[in-house]
């Protein structure tokens, strides 16, 4: 059986463009199925909007980690890169209703001091982000594309996130978050320098 949280990381290629007819004939069916009457006047362009919006909330499938994570410099810095807080909206996988809260990322750089901008960490949380996900899955990719791309020695990603599918549906839990994360190479092994990761982490306001 597969494992659902490690599916295959899918090359941009062979993923297919977004079918926008296709979406578009869905959201046609689906309004219907549930007793509306897509051609009354509100719900005329609904269907083109609605694809246009999951076009824009799936485009993280036509996109890698490589994409975002390309500029790199070699600064000869050693030591922690964190960012805590990075914002984040993803789609439940099991009902397509989003679930979203914040990313923590921090990595150990290679001995080399290969690190990036800090700004391609949040860009890495997107292109995951932007796909139909769980949290577990999410949280370990950005973990691992970090240890690979950028040869990281260490890397923690810390995710806490509130699920809609919890909160305006099933069990109706408002404000339970759910917090995951994923620790890799000597964040791992070092218990020193997990343990100050982690209270950075903490240290947040929000
Ligand atoms: N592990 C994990 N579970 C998730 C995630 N997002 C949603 N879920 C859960 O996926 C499960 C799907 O359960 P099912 O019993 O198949 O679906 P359901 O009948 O709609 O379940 P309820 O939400 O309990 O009403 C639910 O328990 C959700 O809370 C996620 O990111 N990770
Ligand atoms: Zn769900």
């Amino acid at each position: 059986m597969t494992d659902p949280v490690t599916v295959p990381e899918r090359s941009p290629e062979d993923v297919p463009d977004f079918d926008h007819p296709r979406a578009e004939a869905a959201i046609r069916e689906l309004l219907a199925a549930m007793g509306e009457d897509p051609t009354r006047e509100g719900l005329l362009d609904t269907p083109a909007r609605v694809a246009r919006a999951y076009a824009e909330l799936t485009q993280g499938l036509r996109q890698t980690a490589h994409d975002v994570l390309t500029t790199t410099f070699d600064l000869g810095h050693n030591e922690m890169v964190l960012v805590r807080d990075i914002e984040l909206w993803s789609m439940c996988e099991h009902h397509l209703v989003p679930f979203t809260g914040v990313a923590h990322v921090g990595y150990i750089p290679a001995v080399t001091g290969k690190i990036t901008g800090l700004s391609k960490l949040a860009r890495l949380v997107d292109v995951y982000s932007k796909r139909p996900q769980v949290q577990e899955r999410l949280t370990t990719q950005i973990a691992d594309s970090l240890m690979e791309i950028l040869e990281a020695r260490g890397v923690v990603v810390v995710i806490e996130a509130e699920h809609l599918c919890m909160t305006m549906r099933g069990v109706k839990k408002a404000g339970a978050r759910t917090i995951t994360s994923a620790v890799r190479g000597t964040m791992l092994t070092d218990q020193a320098t997990r343990a100050e990761a982690m209270a950075l982490i903490r240290s947040g306001t929000r």
